[in-house]
């Protein structure tokens, strides 16, 4: 069996009387790159906290890297908090030490490792800068050299992707990858659901509280039938009829589920009634798509440019 590097089952926690998190399972895999996913506000940092002992649950439980009580596993685990925050005048070197320190490590490792994951990153030169003259993205990536710098075995990060430019997102995406190769476990929450689709094995998605989906990225996409794009000759035609009734058309273009005996015998109808097929296309819905039906939240509409009168 496989050994879990997280556990939870049940897991309830209420603010002023309100589910934040709602009977929460969760099984994390040792080594796995994990992604909870969710829209705002649907439970994600409060369920991560909850894991890490950072706040007690009202209902459930968890274990994590074997401990029943997490704040024991705390110098294995490296936690990036939504909220980022190191102290403006320290040194780059030393805010990944002190983060180090504060996880059980002497702060002379702390600096020597702090100055080679630096280099790594290609921030060598950022070492003895402080926070406030770093940009934002330097100043996650330091707070992100912080939470490996103890090389932990559990790392979770909390939205990591959020604030960062494409070039740091694909660092970050590197960091994380080098880190699982390296034995650790990674959990973290995101609603750019890209970044899952791209990163993770196994995925949850939570909304308001509740997990709607747990599996592979694959079997997401499976929860929705693949969309047939058809161009033909003509608008109009008696052939219609052959149309399956969810069928969405915009003047020669017709869109509709895949039918679950597949499209042979749709496009037998069409063919036998006269239809002049121009163009056909069968594609499997995307992770985004998925993840708005399994949160049930409609699809945002592209921003439009306001057209001067
Ligand atoms: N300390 C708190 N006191 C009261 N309500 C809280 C507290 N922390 C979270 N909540 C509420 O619990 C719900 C879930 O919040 P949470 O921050 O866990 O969601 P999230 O999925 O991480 O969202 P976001 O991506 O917007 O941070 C929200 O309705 C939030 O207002």
């Amino acid at each position: 069996m496989t050994k879990l590097a997280v556990e939870a089952s049940k897991l309830v926690k209420r603010f002023e009387g309100q589910r934040a998190v709602d009977g929460i399972d969760l099984a994390v895999p040792e080594g796995a790159i994990y992604g909870v996913l969710g829209p705002n506000g649907a439970g994600k940092t409060t369920t991560l906290r909850t894991l890490l002992g950072i706040i007690e649950p009202d209902e459930g439980w968890r274990r994590v890297l074997g401990e029943d009580k997490p704040m024991r596993a705390a110098p294995r685990i490296g936690y990036l908090p939504e909220e980022r925050g190191l102290y403006p005048s320290m040194q780059a070197k030393e805010a990944i030490a002190f983060l180090g320190a504060l996880r059980g490590m002497s702060l002379a490792d702390g600096r020597r490792r702090a100055m080679q994951l630096l280099e790594e990153a290609g921030l060598g030169e950022a070492a003895t800068k402080t926070i406030r003259q770093l940009s934002k993205g330097m100043a996650q990536t330091v707070q992100l050299l912080g939470t490996i710098v103890h090389r932990p075995k559990l790392l979770v990060l909390d939205e990591p992707f959020s604030g960062l430019d494409a070039i740091n997102q694909q660092r970050l995406e590197g960091l994380i990858r080098a880190q699982v190769a390296e034995g650790a476990t990674v959990l973290f929450s995101t609603h750019v659901i890209a970044h899952a689709e791209r990163l993770c094995e196994r995925i949850s998605v939570i909304a308001k509280g509740r997990i709607r989906f747990d599996g592979t990225v694959a079997e997401a996409r499976g929860r929705l039938p693949s969309r047939v794009s058809l161009v033909t000759r003509h608008p109009d035609g008696p052939w219609r009829a052959a149309l399956p009734a969810d069928t969405l058309a915009d003047d020669r273009r017709f869109t509709f589920a895949l039918p679950a005996d597949g499209i042979e015998p749709v496009l037998e109808a069409l063919i036998a009634s006269g239809a002049g097929i121009e163009a056909l296309s069968i594609e499997r819905p995307s992770l985004h798509e998925a993840f708005v039906e399994l949160v049930g939240e409609p699809v945002p509409q592209p921003e439009t440019e306001e057209v001067a009168p």
